[in-house]
């Protein structure tokens, strides 16, 4: 009788499950003893009250186990022996969550005797010399539950037994004194020949019949002079074997009922060609069906979904696969080939998570919970985005209050508008504001920046795209940009760097006033105002052949150009002011006044980055300052204005708060700063200093926070 104690025995069984073996010994992390089958306590002829809790190396003392308690690898095939009992045994151990709870050392039950015995007589005398030797062969080879094949140093057939001959289906005389691939072309006998070593526990077929079989070169003096082939599981693959086994009422029913009949994992195991050998009763359930029908059965006629064959097929591995056996009713499988000698000789699939309505709930809580965020985004967004209103926009020059009184005028018209001028001088925030101020304000504000996107995302963006338009698209289809704008205004930012295909594109939409999803047939009416802007000189570029002047035109039905900095610096102190106010806001800080000699230098410097670059500034003095414990921004907290290389310095300068990758993320920034202040802000000129795709640089200025 089969004892084991507490030790868990789910956990051995991925290890034996792909170990077909029927003795074995089981221990635990301390080499105890914890499970041992009744065969072997036969073999050690000892009782389990003398074995269970023993250290291994006092039963079984040559240590293997241990060894591969320690060392984790796997030891297959050895060939022990044990009381006079030649045996092969695997080792393999017990791992969970990456730590060695045990190891198990089981053995396909291989007296290899017999074997042994034929080869000790072919070394005593020639074969073919000795009749009598035959005689004693056939003896020794005949049995029902082996079959044997013996070859001579030619390859050719010296013995046979009638139990292999049966899976021939061939009579003694047409195979005695034949080469042996004559009879099986793929046979590897001829192989033991060659190289003179053991092959052990091969998967091998004939006829369809599928066994397990040993290979023994026939030695003497030195010499390979024949080879023996016998089978060790006759026309069962090596699950099936063990299904055998577990069919039989004895001691291993209880372990491996125990390993593979668990509710909460459903197994399925197929050989190499496919057929189903072990199935466990929680996947006969999910099946409906009774065992009798599917043992033996190809996997795909009982189940026509299975992705087995391609494991078969590919030998790769599955992890977490969500399948399902019936529509509606998903489960997560992993999936594996199972290999021998570097061969598939099968594949197992078990499930991992078997009730699939948990996950369910938590992917539906999931989706719920992406829904609310892409709403509070929305959300977010329009109220960011809009809320620019004419009374933020600071200044009281002459240059600056006509643009404004100019663009309260613009926003009680639906007319589209061309805003022009530097970065950074506000383009945004006039666009906003005049749609604030416009009969639109209700609707939605939404902006396009035509420069930070390739071509065909553009597209898709601007104009949606209907489900399964190309690889990728969502279900459902995507609204563009032009449809989700509806009774508000569209923003196309950067117009000026929209490539010149989606501006032929953009000119018909305009034209027709309706758009066309990516992959749609029907048109859908558009109800927008468009406003477009754009730091570039769209005249110049028209020349060049950069920019459609038939849609300039349309584009360009009013225009606000909105003057630099530089020409407005009349404007300084107070945009200076009520930046540092809405700085101080921001940062949580209360630097609340500039030094003159500062402001100085503020007015003589050019501004190619205009107001955001006056921000930026500033908001790089407020945190000097404010380190420095200083209220008032002083020359020291203007470095980049008397000295460029200020901070590339700092940023290159080693410190142990900063890791490699932060100090090349400071460069980095700082690199940027300095392209964007060589280019006067002019993103595109900027990536091209920088050698990056606009896009690219897009996405860096938002990760420095420098858009
Ligand atoms: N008149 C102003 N009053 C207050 N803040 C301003 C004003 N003009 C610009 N700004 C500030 O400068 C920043 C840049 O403005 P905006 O994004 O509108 O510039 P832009 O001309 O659209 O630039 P780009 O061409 O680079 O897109 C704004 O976030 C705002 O903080």
């Amino acid at each position: 009788m089969l004892k084991s104690s507490n030790f868990a025995l789910a956990n051995v069984m991925d290890a034996l499950i792909k170990n077909p073996s029927i003795f074995f010994v089981v221990v635990d992390a301390d080499a105890r003893i914890t499970t041992i089958s009744q065969t072997l306590l036969d073999i050690l002829e000892m009782t389990e009250d003398e074995v269970l809790g023993r250290d291994i190396g006092e039963i079984i003392p040559d240590g293997k186990l241990t060894r591969v308690l320690e060392t984790g690898c796997i030891d297959e095939a050895d060939v022990v022996e044990i009381n006079g009992h030649n045996t092969i045994v695997n080792r393999v151990p017990i791992i969970k969550e990456g730590r060695i709870i045990g190891a198990v050392a089981s053995s396909l039950f291989l007296d290899i005797s017999y074997a042994q015995e034929l080869i000790d007589k072919f070394n005593e005398t020639e074969p073919k010399t000795d009749p009598e030797l035959d005689t004693i062969i056939n003896e020794l080879i005949d049995s029902p539950a082996v079959g044997y094949i013996i070859i001579d140093r030619n390859g050719h057939v010296s013995h046979v037994n009638q139990t292999y001959l049966d899976v021939l289906a061939k009579s003694r005389r047409d195979v005695i004194g034949k080469h042996v691939k004559d009879i099986t072309p793929h046979s590897r006998l001829p192989r033991i020949l060659e190289s003179g070593r053991v092959d052990k526990v091969d998967i091998w077929s004939v006829n369809n019949h599928h066994m397990i079989v040993n290979r023994l070169p026939i030695v003497k003096d030195h010499q390979v002079i024949g080879a023996i082939g016998h089978t060790l599981t006759l026309d069962v693959t090596a699950h099936e074997f063990l299904m055998d086994k577990l069919q039989e009422n004895n001691e291993f029913n209880i372990i491996f009922q125990g390993l593979i009949e668990n509710p909460y994992t459903a197994y399925v195991i197929v050989d190499h060609l496919g057929y189903i050998t072990i199935v466990n009763n929680t996947f006969l359930k999910l099946l409906k069906m009774p065992r009798e029908a599917v043992i033996g059965k190809y996997i795909l006629d009982i189940v026509p979904n299975s992705k087995l064959p391609e494991i078969l097929a590919t030998g790769r591995t599955d992890k977490a696969d969500i399948w399902g056996l019936h529509p509606d009713e998903d489960i997560i499988v992993d999936r594996l080939p199972i290999k021998k000698d570097g061969q598939i000789i099968g594949a197992i699939a078990h499930s991992v998570v078997l009730d699939m309505n948990e996950v369910k709930s938590l992917i539906r809580r999931l989706q719920d919970t992406q829904k609310e965020l892409f709403i509070y985004k929305e959300e977010i967004r329009s109220i960011y985005k809009a809320k620019w209103q004419f009374e933020d926009l600071i200044g009281q020059s002459r240059e600056f209050t006509n643009i404004k009184d100019m663009a309260r005028q613009f926003s009680k018209t639906s007319s589209t508008l061309l805003i022009t001028g530097e970065s950074g001088t506000g383009k945004e925030l006039f666009a906003q504001a005049v749609h604030n101020a416009s009969s639109r304000s209700l609707g939605p504000f939404i902006r396009i920046n035509c420069a930070a996107l390739p071509e065909n995302l553009l597209e898709s963006e601007l104009f949606g795209y209907e489900e399964g338009a190309f690889t990728g698209a969502k279900k459902g289809g995507k609204p563009g940009k032009f449809e989700l704008a509806k009774g508000g205004t569209i923003f196309l930012d950067e117009i000026g760097d929209m490539p010149f295909n989606m501006q032929t594109k953009l000119l018909a939409v305009l034209q027709e006033r309706v758009v066309e999803r990516v992959g749609g047939t029907s048109p859908i009416d558009i109800n927008v105002r468009v406003i477009a802007a754009t730091n570039r000189d769209l005249e110049k570029m028209i020349n060049n052949h950069e920019f459609r002047e038939d849609l300039y035109y349309r584009l360009n039905v009013v225009q606000l150009r909105i003057p630099p900095l530089r020409k407005r610096l009349d404007d300084l102190p107070l945009l200076a002011y009520s930046l540092i106010v809405r700085l101080n806001h921001h940062l949580g800080t209360s630097v609340n006044s500039i030094s003159d000699e500062a402001m100085e230098i503020l007015r003589n410097y050019t501004w190619p980055g205009n107001v955001r670059e006056l921000e930026n500034l500033l908001e790089r003095a407020i945190n000097l300052a404010h380190m420095n414990f200083r209220n008032c921004i002083q020359k020291a907290d203007l470095p980049s204005l008397y000295n460029d290389k200020y901070d590339l310095d700092a940023a290159t300068e080693i410190n142990e708060e900063k890791t490699l990758a932060e100090k090349i993320e400071d460069i980095e920034k700082e690199l940027i700063i300095q392209a964007l202040t060589k280019s006067g802000n002019n993103k595109s000129k900027t990536a091209k200093l920088l050698g990056i795709h606009s896009s690219a640089l897009y996405r860096k200025l938002n990760k420095y926070g420098l858009s």
